[in-house]
């Protein structure tokens, strides 16, 4: 594939950038042109999930930039490699392996083969993975798989890290609303030995049932967590308590969940064409059918495949993740913006950035194109994001005023779980969802401020320059499972289409690999005498100093 700065839309590209940096002004462009609205904003319907309305109209963007986008994309092949992603093509090209998260949510009973073996049914099948999911979970919810002592297991503590608890997390988080009352959730990541200890000290060893989610089974905090949390359960249990009904593996690895001491019934595999950061469809997702039932997980898997075949059936200019993803790469390369603001108004999104995160930096953080060659242009960009109203209180001085342009988007649902206080609250922070978008577009000029009477030398410092692009996003319900699965997806496929364009390979994560191989090296050096060996005198007067302050 040619690298994207070589195509000839891009060049075509840079010189549209050059007028519209000069001459493009969204608020004229609404004064000029009454339907702007209607032209560049596009609602995903689909059966089952309330409709969304993307608004990209407050984008640096008209026809010509729009069609020179689809230009773009044309010629770097979306298409092309989006058809090869369905049908199960080994695209990730580094790791030779299909990236095939779609097949996990394919309720629409789409033919799904990889390597011509059907992914969908036979013993190792997503379907049959599913089906076990949906006993398992019915049955811990209804009592019926007790622990054991005969209690219920209303404790559930998630083992994971990455992929493997950042899905899980957001997506419990964000569809709390729908989740077992008696249930108690803790997820358990980071290898500070604080995160296990505080979730064990709130648990009890009758009614606790670990998760030990990890698509490798292999990795080091994972494995550490899992058995510590072991070690506890038998010594709390005094040797009574039956690991196998406590314990259950979410994983790929059966040889790794069998050395652990799970027994493979106990497990629930999926398969390497499943990307960490793309495993919440997969069993990853148990902690999420447990907490809010498999109906719901089901509505869930539901609305993230209306969203896959909305990206897959839709033409260019149409297709609601390919203009998101578009617009990365418009901002990115073009305008030299090096963030991209996710800013939910929803407080069960407060771990929706934080998920985007991984989700966007870690599939488009690479310089290398498909040959091989540096990449001669920009590629992913700074994911962040808090949810609103706080966010305004905090970090949105610079988004207003800084020096740096940065691209937001703003989700919000037409109606809120809570209406509480006769709705009062759901209209206020709507208010502020209207109020962000239209402040950062209009701005507020010096005869404004004068006008209300700003005293002339505070003009410069309370000036709104304005013309700052944001793309809302407007769920025409509640938030439930369907257009949480739908939401979710919008992203996955927006990262798809920047990753598609940069001709990079979204679906591999080398660059986790060296601090994972150096911390292992120093692990064995902190019992060792000395400062470990081949280090720089940075690195070896830090190990030295940690040695002697902490007595090692
Ligand atoms: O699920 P696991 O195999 O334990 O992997 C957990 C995480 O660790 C790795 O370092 C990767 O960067 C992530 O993509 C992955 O989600």
């Amino acid at each position: 594939m040619a690298p994207a700065n070589t195509l000839p839309a891009w060049s075509e590209l840079q010189a549209h950038r050059d007028d519209v940096a000069k001459n493009f002004v969204l608020k004229e462009a609404f004064a000029s042109d009454a339907d702007r609205f209607n032209k560049f904003s596009r609602t995903f319907k689909a059966d089952g999930s309330a409709d969304i309305l993307f608004d990209f109209s407050k984008n640096f963007l008209t026809n010509e930039t729009l069609d020179l986008l689809v230009k773009l994309a044309e010629q770097a092949g979306v298409e092309r490699k989006r058809d090869a992603m369905f049908r199960g093509d080994k695209i990730n090209f580094t790791e030779n392996r299909a990236v095939y998260h779609t097949a996990l949510r394919n309720v629409g009973g789409w033919e799904m083969q990889v390597e011509g073996q059907d992914v969908m049914n036979g013993p190792t099948g997503v379907n049959g993975v599913l089906a076990h999911m949906k006993e398992f979970s019915e049955k811990v919810r209804s009592g019926e798989w007790v622990g054991f002592t005969g209690k219920k297991l209303t404790n559930i503590i998630n083992v994971g890290i990455g992929g493997s608890d950042l899905g899980p997390v957001m997506v419990t988080e964000a569809l709390k609303h729908y989740g077992a009352p008696d249930m108690t959730l803790h997820f358990v990541s980071n290898i500070d030995g604080t995160h296990m200890a505080e979730a064990l000290k709130a648990s009890d060893p009758e009614t606790t049932l670990f998760l030990i989610a990890s698509k490798t089974f292999t990795t080091a905090e994972t494995i550490t967590n899992a058995n510590t949390a072991k070690s506890w359960f038998v010594e709390k249990t005094g040797g009574k308590g039956d690991v196998a009904k406590h314990f259950v593996a979410l994983s790929t690895n059966e040889a790794e969940v069998t050395k652990f001491g799970i027994d493979s019934a106990n497990m629930f595999g999926f398969e390497s064409w499943v990307g960490g950061r793309y495993s919440v469809w997969s069993a990853i997702g148990l902690s999420v059918a447990l907490y809010v039932g498999y109906d719901n997980f089901h509505k869930f898997l539901a609305g993230a495949h209306a969203m896959d075949k909305h990206f897959r059936e839709t033409p260019l200019r149409e297709n609601i993740p390919v203009i998101g993803g578009l617009l990365g790469v418009w901002y990115g390369d073009f305008f030299q913006a090096q963030t991209r603001l996710v800013a939910p108004f929803d407080q069960y999104l407060h771990r929706f950035a934080a998920y985007l995160q991984q989700l966007s930096m870690e599939s488009n953080g690479k310089a290398i194109t498909s040959d091989g060659s540096s990449a001669k242009y920009t590629t992913g960009s700074i994911l962040f994001g808090e949810p609103c109203t706080n966010a305004q209180h905090s970090f949105f001085q610079l988004v207003h005023q800084g020096t740096k342009l940065i691209p937001a988007d703003f989700i919000l649902a037409a109606k809120s779980h809570n209406p509480i206080h006769d709705n009062l609250h759901q209209k206020m922070l709507a208010s502020n969802y209207f109020a962000q978008a239209e402040a950062l577009m209009v701005g507020k000029t010096d005869d404004q401020l004068r006008a209300e009477g700003t005293p002339e030398e505070l003009i410069p410092h309370k000036r709104f320059l304005g013309n700052r692009p944001t793309t809302s996003i407007l769920v025409g319900d509640v938030i439930g499972p369907a257009e949480l699965g739908a939401l979710i997806v919008y992203y996955e496929h927006l990262t798809f289409v920047e990753g598609a364009v940069w001709d990079i390979n979204s679906f591999d994560q080398w660059g986790v690999e060296l601090g994972k191989v150096l911390a292992k090296k120093i692990l064995k050096e902190l019992d060792e005498p000395g400062n470990g060996s081949g280090h720089d005198a940075s690195t070896g007067g830090l190990i030295g100093a940690f040695k002697s302050f902490s007595k090692i």
